[in-house]
């Protein structure tokens, strides 16, 4: 168990070390990573004519295709089936005895769909005209080289999209348990007895509730006074009770974590002030955020800076420090989702490329935590629209009140939008509800589009969609006290 980084590379052979160490090669761009924004970007510069050379010393795919969000959306997937299957009288529908769960099979659907995609990016840069594929670690040597094994690979252009992997903070026995982080999580094939999580936030929520309606005993550790502590207090308090009703025990104000090791019980010290000061468990999940993975890249011998944090600092248009060089995706620390290191490929490419001058400050923030019903977030929060100084107008709905939910008796929840009361333009939006992943992208297309709130309010919506209450919403603004 423990984190990415413990997982082997492949393997190559003595022959093909041997054949390398005699080739040290130029290329016109080295892109260092096979994540989210590599191959993509590997495709444009070889299609515009250039040599191009991309590292990757894991998996093809990176964190999204490989340990987030493909495998545990399909295990999502999984855990809603069975969760419906527990709900079926509620519709009508009698299955006969109890639902059961079977984890190998859980787990061999998720490995066969993340694997698919795996194969995908491979065999799609190992066939890309003009792109030369290492396997391997790659470390700066200088400026302009990088190494991997006996490779020295030169260029004028590097690209670093590196991404992150899971922080294994210092707590108290930590080195005297089994624990488990978003990657070796995915291997398990059995159902924990009780699975502690600590990190109350979007990795840890994920797998609570989907452990949860897996059929086990879950309880969330979390240090702050709530839940996703970035989100409104009455969002935090919403999902909250939501796991709660399910059966997750949550615990919050922990803020000493420690660990015990007992033969095959972990005791979990929480120090919280209310509760057991020790969970009893038979696995602990640590969820308690990421770090870039930087620290070995040799970005010391090429000058490219980082940050406190490990992020390597870019510009607007993600250029680092150092002329030729470029940062994208998660290793640069503006944003930590799958759409935002893509559309840092675009802006990368968009500059290098086509002569436009597209910028990191275009991007709206907008993201989901998929927890079911998901939670849909886009622009700014109550709390930070509040803090603008702006006079705002809010609408607000409970998803009791959207007809589409309630026909699928899924009512938990609630919409609400922020409207700045002088322009007129949509400040901001969450959707805790089903669909709200989806629909909420109406609202966010009117956001890049600049447009007066009215286009969407004028608007004629399919009937019956969550969506179609958008208009609705916005036709009962009232200002926000
Ligand atoms: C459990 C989990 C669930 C998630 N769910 C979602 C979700 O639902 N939606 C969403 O938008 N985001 C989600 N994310 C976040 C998302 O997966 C990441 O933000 C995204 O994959 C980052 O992409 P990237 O291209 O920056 O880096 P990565 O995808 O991490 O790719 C970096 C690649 O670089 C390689 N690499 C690193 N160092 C070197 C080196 N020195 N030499 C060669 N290769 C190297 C790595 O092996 C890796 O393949 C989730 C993350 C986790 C952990
Ligand atoms: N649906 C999605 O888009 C999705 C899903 C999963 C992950 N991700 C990405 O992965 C990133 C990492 O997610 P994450 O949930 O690991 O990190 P996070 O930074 O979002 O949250 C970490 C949580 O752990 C808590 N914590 C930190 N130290 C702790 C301690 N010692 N004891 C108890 N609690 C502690 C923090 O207060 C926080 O609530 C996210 O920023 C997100 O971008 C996205």
């Amino acid at each position: 168990m423990g984190g990415e980084a413990d997982v082997p590379f492949y393997p190559r052979s003595g022959r093909d070390r041997r054949r390398e160490a005699r080739v040290s090669s130029r290329f016109d761009a080295i892109i260092i990573g096979a994540g989210q924004a590599g191959p993509p970007l590997a495709g444009r510069l070889t299609k515009a004519g250039l040599k191009v050379a991309l590292v990757e010393r894991k998996f093809f795919g990176g964190t999204c295709v490989n340990t987030g969000c493909i495998p545990t959306k399909t295990l999502v997937a999984s855990a809603y089936a069975a969760h419906m299957a527990r709900r079926a009288a509620d519709f009508g529908v009698m299955i006969g005895g109890g639902v059961g769960v079977d984890m190998k099979a859980v787990k061999a659907r998720a490995d066969a769909i993340s694997g698919k995609a795996r194969a995908g990016v491979e065999s799609w840069l190992r066939g890309m005209a003009n792109c030369v594929v290492y396997q391997g670690h790659a470390r700066f040597e200088s400026t302009r080289e990088v190494r991997v094994g006996d490779d020295l690979l030169e260029a004028d252009r590097i690209f670093i999209n590196v991404g992150a992997r899971a922080i294994i903070p210092h707590m108290p026995g930590i080195d005297r348990i089994n624990y488990l982080t978003n990657s070796s999580v995915l291997q398990l094939d059995a159902l924990p007895r009780r699975l502690c999580i600590i990190g109350g936030s979007y990795i840890g929520l994920e797998f609570a509730q989907m452990y949860r309606r897996f059929g086990a005993d879950v309880t969330v550790v979390e240090m702050r006074p709530r839940l996703i502590g970035r989100e409104d207090e009455d969002v935090s308090a919403a999902v909250k009770d939501m796991l709660e009703k399910e059966g997750v025990e949550i615990r919050l104000d922990a803020e000493c974590v420690s660990f015990r090791s007992e033969g095959d019980v972990i005791g979990v010290g929480v120090n919280c002030r209310s509760g057991e000061p020790e969970i009893s468990c038979s696995h602990v999940l640590l969820a308690v955020g990421r770090r870039p993975n930087t620290d070995d890249l040799g970005l010391d011998r090429a000058g490219v800076e980082i940050d406190e944090r490990g992020h390597i600092v870019v510009d607007d248009q993600l250029r680092t420090t150092v002329p030729g060089v470029w940062a994208l995706g998660e290793c640069n620390g503006k944003g930590a989702f799958t759409h935002t290191a893509y559309h840092d490929f675009e802006i990368a490419a968009a500059n290098i490329l086509d002569g436009d001058p597209r910028r990191i400050s275009d991007r709206i923030e907008a993201y989901a935590l998929y927890v079911d019903p998901p939670l849909a977030r886009i622009g700014l929060t109550e709390l930070a629209a509040r803090a603008s100084g702006r006079r705002v107008l809010v609408g607000e709905r409970p998803m009791t009140r959207v007809g589409r939910a309630v026909e699928k008796a899924e009512t938990t929840g609630f919409m609400r939008i922020l409207v700045d009361a002088d322009s007129r333009e949509i400040l901001g939006a969450t959707i805790l509800g089903t669909s709200g992943d989806e629909a909420i992208h109406c609202i966010l297309d009117v956001m890049y589009a600049k447009a007066p709130y009215t286009v969407l309010q004028r608007a004629v919506h399919i009937h019956p969609t969550v969506s179609e209450l958008l208009p609705t919403l916005l036709g009962e603004l009232k200002p926000l006290v």
